[in-house]
């Protein structure tokens, strides 16, 4: 049923038109046809088509303009632009009122609906609100420059509906429509244009116009003949005077016409003094020739339009597979507490990053990267079609051309494909970045559970003045590479002996680490992390002469640390982590050395000893600290930054004591600064990665210096006791969770980190030590300093009561399975073992028996039948030798099936052995496996009573010591 007109609503009748827009603001009706449209029933207005000739196959709806535009502004439809949609507003007319709907008039004749369930009231109709949607969501579709798929719009319209019953009545009318369009299908087919796509309307409207175009021309010409015919047969006809009046009035009018052209859409020919034929031949041409440029440049937009089409559902595709990974990895994390991580957020293990736990984020990286050189290519491409446009602009700007209108049209058309296009690639961008910050946010969870403090100690070989002697042993070298021990030797130098030391941290580099291990398993995972936007930071602790700037800078045959790394981040920014075109990076280097707590810039031209004043500043926003008036140089290659270094390392302040020739006596700072840009949307966020080469730890007393040696190690020791006091107050904030006061600004060096030490941050110290019994006590003090970090650390995760009972448990579960898997093992190898022996003995008893036999057999064979049996002996009969031979034979026979029978078991028992071997091979490997995860819960399980017994002492204490922690005593205690 209709509605009821609505005021003001005119009634129906009048001429069907042609033309929508002459027909919509002229109170006549409009009509629409019904068809299936790719079996998806649709309601589309009908222009062109003469209905007459259809018959009744078919249904015509007539409708009254003005209530059709009246219902299109009530869903809020513009009815200037949607004439394209205007059968929603013609179906939302026709629409019926749902159950449990009823529809009333007032008073005044106004409709309203009564709702009979729960007794709402309203002067909508309830359906309106499905059209609504309904509009919103093709208008959308078509907005994007996607293809309206009407039937996914009616279901996502339907289910945004609340109420059952209106779906159902959708449903009901949607069905109506289908059956009505299957019956009208094939009767359409001839009339109904196929649909296609914006690109196709624009080149058949063109060709259209080419058509009318020649006809006019056409027309024109006949009417240009017709004239020049009269003139000359006015002006031929012999002995009558010519009328000159006539024949100027005919020759003006022909004039006319031909300067006229076709002013209304024709092409207009050329000036009248070119004379007809001339004219025609010149309109053809150029009529041919726009006839040509323009299928070309259609053809072109198609074929780019398909090429953008196939770029973005190809982009469309990637984006879904990097979220399913997103979300497969994300589950991989949620499991974390048995893999990559463990209960407290402790390592999992001592290495670098598991490449099991990197693939994901690698591969990540990677479709990242290929999207992104998709939506580049996407970009070229709307450029490359822009271009075309412009040039076909140019060829067609003759504003009086017959087909500029069509040009015009096409290009806007194209225009339309193109911003299209744009916001395909807009939206392939906007879906990148979260891919990528997911990528961030996993990556940063999986160093976190790994810890934000990580410590490592490399020891050096000895050297040649050092003799042969190592005061440092390896625990369980080859298992976790975790433990250093200090043994005692010998007495030391000073008259003290030493007892035994353990030490346990993130990873222990022994003498024979390589460069290429000591980067990879430490600091390279912390790369990708300082272009993600996390500040990094990466000390060397130690003694003069340790090692720690073989460990950062390193021979320049075997590069440390920071080289290593810098090259990395530069591939990374060159490669995985840039998505040209939307993030791209920027790096400054900028280099210091902190000496008697003056500030030094190294990468200052011509440095000097009196060279500029620096200080640390609070940058005004908060966001961090900063060195006013630091050089900061921009670097975009390894090598670049290696130059630099270079010049720096020559400014840097070098001392001579006893300890070493060239021994630093200062803090070396090296900070690389990474800007990532987003192009697109013009943000940036900073991020810092810093390098230092702390200058030696040893105590004041052993270096025997004074004066200008003694003031340069107070600074040192002060500052690095004070970086210890950093730390520990870092970590102790944490573990309490609460905000509490850090002392950064106790010195030079903690408050220039202060902004990449903490939070997020990661901090990674090296402690290098010489394994030398002569500096066992400077070895030490250093691995103290370093365990106080990292017990740190592992306070700040903070393991729980019941986390630890259920290490305990595990453990000991661990532990019995691990005793079971061992006698079982060992039970089925003894077995199996004495049985293979025994069948090898028999084995080997038989081929010893059938050899021997084999033996007497040859030697019967090879004695002549006819020779005389010796002269003692009873001259042998025949028969008894052939018995004797046949008996032998057989014997040798059976042998013979013994030993086949023999051979075969002993092949079924090597299978067998090898079998079991493999079994054993697999439990051996899965005692290992359990060995090490019981380890892990164990140690896990005593740092977490040390933690408990340390938290013990310090609550026994703390109503006693409010007294201020001494500076200097960190590194020393
Ligand atoms: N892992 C190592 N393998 C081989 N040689 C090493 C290793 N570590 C250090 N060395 C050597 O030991 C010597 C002292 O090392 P390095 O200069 O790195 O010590 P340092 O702690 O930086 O001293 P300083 O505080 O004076 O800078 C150097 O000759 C260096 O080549």
């Amino acid at each position: 049923m209709s509605r009821p007109p609505t005021p003001g609503g005119g009634g129906g009748g009048g001429d069907r038109g042609g033309d929508l827009n002459s027909t919509l603001h002229h109170g006549s009706t409009i009509k629409f046809l019904k068809f299936s449209r790719n079996g998806t029933p649709a309601v589309t207005l009908d222009r062109n088509a003469d209905l007459s000739q259809l018959g009744d196959d078919y249904e015509e709806v007539d409708y009254n303009v003005e209530d059709i535009l009246r219902m299109a502004e009530h869903l809020g439809m513009d009815t200037d632009k949607d004439e394209d949609f205007l059968w929603i507003a013609a179906e939302a007319y026709d629409a019926e009122v749902p159950e449990p709907w009823k529809e009333f008039f007032d008073d005044s004749g106004e409709v309203y609906f009564h709702n009979t369930r729960t007794g709402d009231v309203s002067r909508d109709h309830p359906l309106d609100h499905y059209y609504r949607i309904l509009y919103g969501i093709v208008r959308q579709m078509a907005d994007k420059g996607l293809e309206v798929n009407i039937e996914a719009a009616r279901k996502d319209a339907a289910m945004a509906l609340p109420d059952q019953n209106m779906q159902e009545a959708i449903e009901e009318s949607k069905e109506k429509i289908q059956q009505m369009a299957a019956h009208n299908s094939s009767a359409f087919a001839k009339y109904v244009p196929q649909p296609k796509s914006d690109l196709e309307y624009v080149v058949h409207d063109l060709q259209m116009a080419l058509k009318r175009a020649e006809q006019e021309r056409l027309e024109h010409e006949r009417r240009v003949s017709e004239l020049s015919a009269k003139v000359m047969t006015i002006q031929n006809k012999e002995g009558t005077p010519v009328n000159q009046d006539i024949l100027n009035s005919l020759q003006a009018r022909l004039s006319r016409i031909e300067s006229a052209g076709f002013q209304n859409g024709g092409p207009a020919v050329g000036s009248s003094s070119e004379g007809g034929g001339g004219g025609d031949a010149a309109v053809s041409d150029r009529l041919a020739r726009l006839e040509r440029e323009s299928s070309e440049a259609a053809k072109e937009a198609l074929r780019a339009h398909r090429e953008r089409a196939e770029a973005q559902a190809e982009a469309s595709q990637r984006i879904e597979t990097l979220e399913r990974e997103k979300a497969e990895l994300e589950r991989r994390l949620g499991q974390g507490g048995g893999g990559a991580t463990r209960a407290g957020g402790q390592p999992a293990s001592s290495g670098g990053m598991s490449k099991a736990s990197m693939k994901p984020l690698l591969d990540i990286q990677k479709k990242v990267r290929d999207l992104s050189s998709c939506v580049s290519t996407a970009k070229d491409e709307v450029a490359r079609q822009t271009r075309n446009f412009g040039s076909a602009l140019s060829v067609h700007s003759c504003s009086d051309d017959p087909m500029a209108w069509a040009i015009q049209s096409l290009v806007k058309k194209l225009r339309s494909v193109s911003s299209a296009a744009k916001s395909a690639i807009e939206e392939a961008e906007n879906k990148i970045g979260p891919v990528m910050a997911e990528r961030r946010r996993l990556f940063n969870e999986l160093l976190r559970a790994k810890g934000n403090i990580r410590v490592f100690c490399r020891v050096r070989p000895l050297n040649s003045q050092e003799g042969r002697i190592s005061c440092v042993e390896f625990p369980n070298e080859d298992r976790a590479n975790r433990q250093v021990a200090l043994v005692p030797q010998e007495r030391q130098q000073n008259g003290r002996s030493m007892s035994r030391k353990d030490f346990e941290f993130d990873r222990v580099f022994n003498e024979t680490s390589s460069q290429t291990t000591v980067y990879e398993e430490s600091v390279k995972p912390l790369v990708q992390s300082a272009l993600d936007g996390f500040n990094v930071c990466v000390f060397a602790y130690g003694q003069t002469g340790s090692g720690k700037t073989h460990t950062m800078e390193g021979p320049e045959n075997d590069r440390g640390v920071t080289f290593r790394a810098i090259k990395e981040l530069f591939t990374l920014a060159n490669g995985e982590c840039a998505v040209p075109g939307v993030v791209e990076y920027t790096f400054n280097l900028s280099m210091l050395e902190i000496y008697n707590e003056q500030i030094k810039d190294l990468l200052e031209e011509k440095s000097t000893v009196a060279s500029k004043k620096l200080d640390i500043k609070m940058r005004e926003d908060g966001t961090g600290v900063y060195v006013p008036n630091l050089t900061e140089k921009p670097v975009s290659t390894a090598e670049e930054v290696l130059q630099l270094l270079y010049m720096g390392s020559k400014n840097r302040s070098v001392g001579v004591t006893m300890m070493n020739e060239h021994s630093s006596r200062s803090h070396l700072v090296m900070m690389i600064s990474c800007v990532n840009h987003n192009v697109s949307k013009q943000t940036s966020f900073t991020s810092k990665i810093s390098f230092i080469d702390l200058a030696g730890s040893e105590r004041v007393s052993k270096s025997c210096v004074e004066g200008e040696r003694l003031k340069e190690a107070s600074y040192i020791n002060k500052s690095l006791s004070a970086l210890g006091d950093v730390i520990a107050s870092l970590a102790s904030a944490q573990t309490r969770s609460t905000a509490s006061h850090i002392p950064f600004r106790n010195s030079k060096l903690t408050y220039l980190l202060s902004d990449s030490l903490g939070n997020e941050c990661k901090t990674m110290l090296f402690v290098n030590i010489s394994p030398s019994v002569l500096h066992a006590h400077e070895s030490l003090c250093s691995l103290m300093f370093a365990f106080r970090a990292r017990n740190v650390n592992l306070s700040s995760s903070g393991a729980s009561l019941s986390n630890m009972k259920k290490l305990r448990e595990v453990a000991e579960l661990a532990k019995k399975e691990q005793q079971r898997l061992g006698n079982e093992m060992s039970t089925k190898s003894e077995s199996f073992g004495k049985e293979k022996d025994a069948l090898m003995l028999k084995i080997a008893a038989l081929q010893k028996d059938v050899a021997g036999k084999n033996l007497t057999i040859q030697d019967l064979k090879s004695k002549p039948s006819f020779q005389p049996p010796p002269p003692s002996c009873p001259p042998p009969s025949a028969k008894p030798m052939r018995q004797h031979n046949a008996k032998v034979e057989s014997d040798t026979k059976d042998l013979g099936q013994e030993l086949i029978a023999l051979r075969e078991m002993n092949k079924n028992l090597t299978d067998r052995v090898r079998t079991l071997r493999e079994e054993k091979a697999k439990m051996q490997k899965d005692m290992m496996k359990k060995e090490e995860q019981y380890r892990e819960m164990s140690e896990k399980y005593r740092r977490v009573s040390s933690l408990q017994r340390a938290n013990a002492a310090i609550n026994k204490l703390r109503p006693k010591s409010r007294s201020k922690s001494r500076p200097g005593t960190a590194a020393g205690s």
